[in-house]
């Protein structure tokens, strides 16, 4: 797929969200132009930090979200929590190739249980971990940060590796979304996209935005990065 077919998708990471307030606070950022609830969840075991689960991803689906909700599993053993998020109403879930015993089983049991699956790449694990399961990968996501915390700067050495990924994408044939996530900004979403994202996980630059009296504070970063993404 060239460049000018790729569509460009922004999930938003609720990780820099008020928790306090989160059903309004995914209201409002999807209200300004997001595509995708970036939902991550941390285990204190896999990650050092902990964060939300299965019931939250629930409860914001009574609350009435009905946009694409991306649960990215920083968690070890990864199994037992997919079963959770499918019923949980996830439509991603994506999870650490070193976090699961037995990777090809664990993208089965998401696609079996009608969700897309993919496979999540730290920093420094290999590309390889996709050799003989990209026919079962519906995403791949790269950290761009060590996973565990919002707000860290976004590693360069991960723009060589999503140019490798986006080989492998066009190679397989396949639509497999190319997601990106930790340190994207309104000064490097452009050349990320350059790069062969087409997905974008921002957590910080989102939620920091504006100020909380605002109803409407997401509405200008989210407009940057569409003006930073119509560039490319
Ligand atoms: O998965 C994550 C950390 O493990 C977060 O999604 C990621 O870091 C996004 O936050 P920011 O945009 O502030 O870097």
């Amino acid at each position: 797929m060239s460049d000018a077919n790729r569509d460009f998708l922004i999930a938003p990471s609720i990780l820099s969200a008020d928790f306090a307030r989160l059903g309004e606070e995914v209201d409002n950022v999807l209200a300004s132009g997001a595509d995708i609830v970036h939902f991550d969840v941390m285990d204190n075991h896999y990650v050092p930090n902990l964060t939300i689960g299965p019931m939250v991803c629930e409860a914001l689906r009574k609350h009435g979200v009905t946009a694409p909700i991306d649960a990215h599993l920083m968690v070890k053993p990864v199994d037992r929590l997919i079963g959770d998020f499918i019923d949980a109403g996830a439509t991603y879930i994506t999870f650490h190739p070193e976090a699961s015993e037995h990777v090809d089983r664990s993208l089965q049991l998401i696609r079996d249980g009608g969700c897309r699956a993919g496979l999540v790449f730290n920093p420094a694990t290999p590309l390889s971990y996709l050799d003989y399961v990209m026919d079962k990968v519906d995403m791949i996501l790269l950290m761009s940060v060590n996973p565990g915390f919002g707000g860290q700067a976004f590693i360069p050495a991960t723009l060589d590796k999503l140019r490798e990924a986006r080989r492998r994408i066009d190679a397989s044939g396949r639509a497999i979304r190319l997601e990106i996530d930790g340190g994207v900004k309104v000064e490097n979403i452009a050349e990320i996209a350059r790069a062969g994202a087409d997905t974008f996980v921002a957590g910080s630059a989102v939620f920091k935005a504006g100020s909380d009296s605002d109803p409407n504070r997401y509405d200008s970063v989210m407009r940057a990065f569409r003006e930073q993404l119509a560039l490319v």
